[in-house]
């Protein structure tokens, strides 16, 4: 639509009269109004009035309430029906309330009583009529379209695809939809400042604009995500081209300022109808491609993938379960004794968690432990083991094992909160263990991924006393500058290499390596995984002080430690006995 802005304008006016001394008599009207700033066609009849609404531009219609046997407001009724946003002035004779209601019901903005018609009345008229389309349409905008880019936002969005699903339908073609988020907005966000975020996502805007055809919807549907509505596509590998359009613009907006920015853009692809069959399940499958494209690092596209999917159900089926579970206490703690290799004497224990499953029975720590890391349950979890292996140590010194120490495996996540402190202190309080019978067994590569907070960590653990034990040693990383830098107290020779100590050189020779090098530090070593007694014997041998498996005993209840301790006691060396 045209909009009249000054007078330099011209006023391009379509006056619907059947009535020639009515038409003379307006159109003498409107040119005392505007003078030479207006240029009128008249049509006598609806059907000429209706071709020209199709063929011409105008700025107003002036519709007679009577042309011929038929009616100004049904003519009015039919412009809105074809999307006309051109202001209806109605030019009625008698009038009246009733005939305004159905004329302003079916879209006319304004009223002339022929008989009062004078050129300040029907230019105000007009004036009004055309603000009043201008005001609508500013109303339309701001629910249609986002302020900042000037993209379509989340309701025009969901109009356009189910819009387009609809016309798919019937014409049997595909849409993709195409969903789109920056890699680490928040940090440019968090450097730059807000006004730089948000030129970025104006320049992101403009980019996947020219990235996509004038037929498709470019959306933003709130914060740094946005959508593609991607029509008569053809064939389905057409949409990994604009998504790596997108892409590549995307990562083409260098600058913003004088900001030099790397800008990335993740996009998620999902499909009508064959991912499905609706606005909210197509957006829900477009996003899960999003999470995949983000996992894949970023900077990608990737497409929705029904069996990735799946997964995506079962973990966070297994998420909801294992929250229930740790309200019900359906989780139990089991303990692997750790025994000298002097003296085969139980100095300690492991404590290894497993899930008494509703439905499945008791289930491993290597099925949930990952689903509580990502899903951040493992806080409350790893708090409640904390607590549970202090009491359960408590009751085995009570029961005569005075000696005896717990180790407790802390996960990377776990590691990485800003409670582990305060929720180990409190484990050791509430228990009345004394700190140093308290070990954590730390992963490797927990203890390289941040090293600068993991270094406070550690420091603040050891001051309270507890004990601190790389677990896994020799899988991670070989940087071994670490062993110097955190206050360790003991290596875990890692599974692995026990497990072919006595017949592979290289896994023993790592074994020698490790245990000489830990007494060269002053660190103790714990070898895991000893299944036979030759194992045991070329450990003890080489000088490893403790060690744990099957050889010496399976993880075993809580309740069952003591019996085992006293079997164990018999048919060893009395002197090992505690
Ligand atoms: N964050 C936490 N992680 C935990 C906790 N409890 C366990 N875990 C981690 O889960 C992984 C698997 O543990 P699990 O199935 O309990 O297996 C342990 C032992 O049963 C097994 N083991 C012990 N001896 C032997 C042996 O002789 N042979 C053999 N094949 N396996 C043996 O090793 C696992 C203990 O490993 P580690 O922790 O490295 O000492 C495992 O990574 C656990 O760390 C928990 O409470 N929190």
């Amino acid at each position: 639509m045209r909009w009249i802005t000054d007078m330099n304008d011209t006023l391009k006016i379509l006056l619907v009269e059947d009535d020639d001394g009515d038409y003379f008599f307006t159109k003498s009207v409107l040119e005392e109004a505007y003078g030479d700033k207006c240029s009128i066609d008249w049509k006598n009849n609806i059907g000429s009035a209706l071709q020209a609404t199709q063929d011409e531009h105008y700025d107003v219609f002036l519709f007679s309430l009577n042309v011929g046997a038929e009616n100004g407001i049904d003519l009015t009724r039919q412009v809105q029906s074809q999307g006309s946003e051109t202001p209806v002035v109605l030019l009625t004779g008698t009038g009246g309330a009733g005939v305004e209601a159905e004329a302003r019901q079916a879209g006319a903005s304004e009223f002339l009583a022929k008989q009062h018609l004078s050129a300040p009345l029907i230019e105000r008229t007009i004036r009004y009529a055309v603000e009043q389309k201008k005001d609508e349409q500013a109303l339309r905008r701001l629910a249609h379209y986002d302020p900042l880019t000037g993209l379509a936002n989340r309701t025009l969005f969901n109009l356009r695809l189910s819009e387009g699903i609809a016309t798919a339908k019937r014409l049997r073609e595909s849409i993709a939809l195409l969903v789109l988020d920056l890699d680490h907005f928040k940090k440019v966000n968090d450097t730059f400042g807000h006004p730089v975020g948000d030129k970025l996502l104006q320049a992101v805007a403009a980019r996947v604009s020219d990235c996509v055809r004038e037929t498709d919807t470019v959306a933003r549907l709130g914060g740094d995500e946005f959508a593609v509505i991607a029509t008569h596509l053809g064939r389905r590998d057409n949409a990994a081209v604009v998504a790596n359009k997108v892409i590549r613009g995307v990562a083409r907006v260098s600058q913003v300022d004088d900001q030099v920015l790397s800008t990335s853009a993740s996009v998620g692809i999902a499909f009508f109808p064959e991912d499905a069959y609706d606005v909210d399940d197509l957006l829900k499958r477009a996003d899960l491609a999003l999470y995949q494209a983000k996992d894949a690092g970023r900077g990608v596209y990737r497409f929705y993938d029904s069996d990735l999917d799946k997964k995506t159900r079962a973990v966070s089926r297994l998420q909801a379960q294992m929250f229930k579970s740790i309200q019900k206490k359906h989780f139990v703690l089991h303990y692997q004794p750790i025994v000298e290799t002097e003296t085969s004497k139980l100095v300690g224990v492991e404590a290894l968690v497993r899930w008494e499953h509703p439905g499945q029975g008791l289930v491993g720590p290597r099925t949930f432990i990952p689903i509580a890391e990502s899903s951040g349950l493992i806080i409350v979890l790893g708090e409640w083991i904390l607590k549970q292996a202090c009491r359960q140590l408590k009751e085995y010194q009570d029961s005569g094992l005075e000696h005896l120490s717990v180790s407790v495996n802390i996960s990377a996540v776990q590691f990485n909160h800003e409670k582990l402190f305060e929720h180990v202190a409190a484990a050791i309080d509430q228990s009345g263990i004394l700190p140093s019978q308290l070990e954590l067994e730390i992963t490797e590569s927990t203890l390289m991924s941040t090293a600068t907070q993991v270094n406070e960590t550690l420091q603040k653990l050891s001051e309270l006393g507890v004990k601190l034990c790389v677990d896994d040693f020799g899988t991670g990383y070989s940087s071994l500058a670490y062993l110097k830098r955190f206050p360790l107290n003991r290596l875990k020779i890692d599974r692995s290499f026990i497990q072919e100590v006595l017949r592979n050189q290289d896994d023993a020779a790592i074994t020698r390596a490790i245990i000489t090098m830990a007494k060269a530090l002053r660190l103790e070593v714990v070898a895991e995984g000893v299944e036979t007694d030759q194992q045991f014997a070329f450990l003890r041998n080489h000088g490893c002080e403790t060690v744990q498996g099957f050889f010496v005993s399976r993880p075993m209840p809580g309740e069952k430690l003591l019996q085992w301790h006293q079997r164990y006691c018999a048919s060893h060396d009395p002197a090992g006995a505690d």
